[in-house]
């Protein structure tokens, strides 16, 4: 009681019943903690209340300080762009990123196979890696144990994807060019369902002048593009979850298929081709814009599964140095507002891909909506798509009753879809199609894919052995020497290098004789296998079974040309 007493905090303590209460509506539990204090550690903290309140205004006032004068010096001494996970910069930055040599002093980031975003990117990573398979090339032709373990250590070693760091979220320094740099990587809503999708990337450095920034971007743009060189880059419409809507994410980048290797009548060939490259010139685009007429293109490729329709495409997006975007028409969740979307998002010059229109249900189905759009046709499919229907499980709420006719129609004419675009369709029953999807108009050009001619069969046989530039991993036979010399100066190192050198020979030599010989095997081999009645899939797939030994595939060829046609009668007469 005397400590209490002499206690000047404690004296001052008299608050009020009602001031009591104030305060624990304000903190509460007050009451409890202030007992807590008073009882053992002789403390009243209500004679310190004041100081409390002026330390809470301190630092309110200071937080609101500092915002302030951060905002007017982000506003008036920093410049700043802000990227977005929706767009494909956002991958070229975070590719960038993962590169820089800052990222490999960090202890904050990301560590994973891939530096993009969210969507699945199963292409490979770039050229980076391409040089660790040569080795792996090499040993193709080697047939004792040891360098068979060699091989496969190397096909175990890449078979997992490279390792990649990219920044955390949070803010990273760094200096580019010269001048700090600072990239901030942020989640936008905490809350949402898809918050670990809703991600931006803020760049910003010192000074009213934007330009290093925009020289990163497009530093970083540039560089993630060299990378593709060549490669037919293949985008595909995809939502990440029920109730987005559906965007084109880059899904691969592949080396082009070069057009020799799609066998088809050369003349067809080639008129499809000019006619793609007339349109995407200068001139065409002019003549179009002047006579207000649509800049646009339809193709149509029809016939049976497996003549090549999907290739011949890819192929001339390869020649025309043109991305692929992939597009199927089948989601339910796709309707005319994504499709339209989708259209506005092409760039200026691309080619659109629907692949099997006639299995998207949009069939003979004008005007109808998605529910019935399986009806209108009699059609065996139909009978069958309206059969499977009713097994359907129900669909989830946020799926709707997918694409129409009309809609489709909408999108392809619509004045706000990506002018220069290449539209192609494939289907293996163009006869049901509707009319006025494959008018004039719509579609400009119809390339029919057939059963393989003797011709065609001919084509194939030479397209798949014909020895090809590129086969080795390096052309220059001088350079894997050397680098195989130089890499061995031991006796065993030595012997090493003297066998390779022997298999590389024989492996040359192999494709030189197989280079004179490739005509009359071809010729022979056509002159067995019937004309007009395999696909080129069914043929390629029986000449991959003999890729080594093209003669064992013309001796083969007879039995099975047999056998795939007994098969194919057999099939027939069941459906008939
Ligand atoms: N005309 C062809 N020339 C070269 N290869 C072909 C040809 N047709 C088919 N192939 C080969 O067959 C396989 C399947 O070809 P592709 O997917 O292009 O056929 P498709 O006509 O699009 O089939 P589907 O109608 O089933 O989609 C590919 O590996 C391709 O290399």
């Amino acid at each position: 009681m005397a400590s209490n007493q002499s206690d000047p905090s404690l004296t001052r303590s008299s608050f009020s019943p009602s001031d009591t209460a104030m305060l624990e509506a304000l903190v509460p539990g007050y009451t409890l903690i202030s007992r807590f204090f008073v009882s053992y550690l002789q403390i009243d903290p209500t004679a310190y209340l004041q100081y409390f309140v002026a330390l809470a205004v301190l630092s309110v006032s200071l937080r609101y300080i500092y915002n302030s004068v951060s905002g007017f010096f982000m506003q008036h001494f920093v410049s700043y762009a802000e990227i977005r996970l929706d767009d494909e910069l956002f991958n070229h930055v975070m590719w960038w990123m993962s590169r820089q040599s800052f990222m490999q002093r960090t202890n904050h980031f990301v560590a994973g196979v891939k530096t993009n975003g969210y969507w699945s990117d199963s292409e490979d990573e770039g050229s980076d890696e391409d040089s660790a398979d040569e080795d792996s090339d090499i040993y193709d032709f080697m047939d004792d144990e040891t360098e068979i373990q060699s091989q496969a250590n190397i096909i175990s070693r890449k078979k997992y994807k490279p390792l990649k760091f990219t920044p955390s979220q949070g803010r990273h320094f760094f200096w580019y060019k010269g001048r700090p740099m600072l990239l901030e990587r942020q989640q936008q809503s905490q809350t949402a369902r898809w918050a670990l999708y809703n991600e931006r990337l803020f760049l910003s450095c010192l000074g009213r002048n934007s330009s290093l920034i925009r020289e990163l971007i497009d530093e970083a743009s540039k560089e993630f593009q060299n990378r593709d060189g060549n490669k037919t880059i293949i985008y595909r419409a995809q939502r990440h979850s029920p109730g987005d809507s559906f965007n084109w994410l880059r899904c691969m980048a592949r080396s082009p298929r070069p057009l020799s290797t799609v066998i088809l009548d050369k003349h067809e060939k080639q008129t499809l081709v000019k006619d793609m490259r007339r349109y995407l010139c200068n001139r065409t685009r002019r003549w179009h814009s002047n006579r207000g007429i649509a800049y646009k293109r339809g193709y149509l490729l029809h016939g049976p599964p497996g003549t090549g329709k999907t290739s011949l495409c890819f192929a001339a997006a390869g020649a025309l140095g043109l991305p692929l975007y992939l597009l199927t028409l089948n989601s339910n969740a796709l309707d005319e507002d994504n499709l339209y979307t989708l259209f506005s998002d092409l760039p200026n010059k691309c080619i659109v891909l629907i692949e099997d229109v006639d299995t998207a249900g949009i069939t003979h189905s004008r005007g109808k909506t998605g529910t019935n759009r399986s009806k209108g046709s009699d059609s065996v499919a139909r009978d069958t798509e309206e059969a499977s229907a009713e097994d359907d499980p129900p669909l989830d709420k946020s799926e709707k009753d997918g694409i129409t006719l009309s809609g489709l129609l909408n999108v392809i004419d619509g004045v706000a879809s990506s002018e220069g675009r290449i539209l192609v369709m494939t289907t293996n029953h163009a006869d049901r199609l509707d009319e006025a999807l494959i008018r004039i108009g719509r579609v400009d050009m119809q390339v029919f894919l057939g059963y393989a001619t003797q011709e065609n069969i001919k084509d194939l046989f030479t397209s798949i052995y014909m020895p090809m530039e590129g086969d080795l991993p390096n052309n220059d036979k001088a350079k894997i020497t050397t680098k195989w010399s130089n890499s061995h100066s031991t006796e065993k190192g030595r012997n090493d290098t003297e066998k390779k050198e022997k298999k590389q020979k024989e492996f040359w030599d192999h494709l030189e004789s197989l280079r004179s010989r490739i005509h009359p095997l071809a010729a022979e081999f056509a002159s067995i296998v019937p004309g007009g009645i395999f696909t080129a899939a069914e043929i390629q797939g029986y000449l991959l079974n003999h890729i080594d030994n093209p003669e064992l595939a013309i001796e083969g060829a007879e039995a099975w040309a047999q056998v795939l046609q007994e098969s194919k009668r057999v099939r027939e007469e069941k459906f008939a």
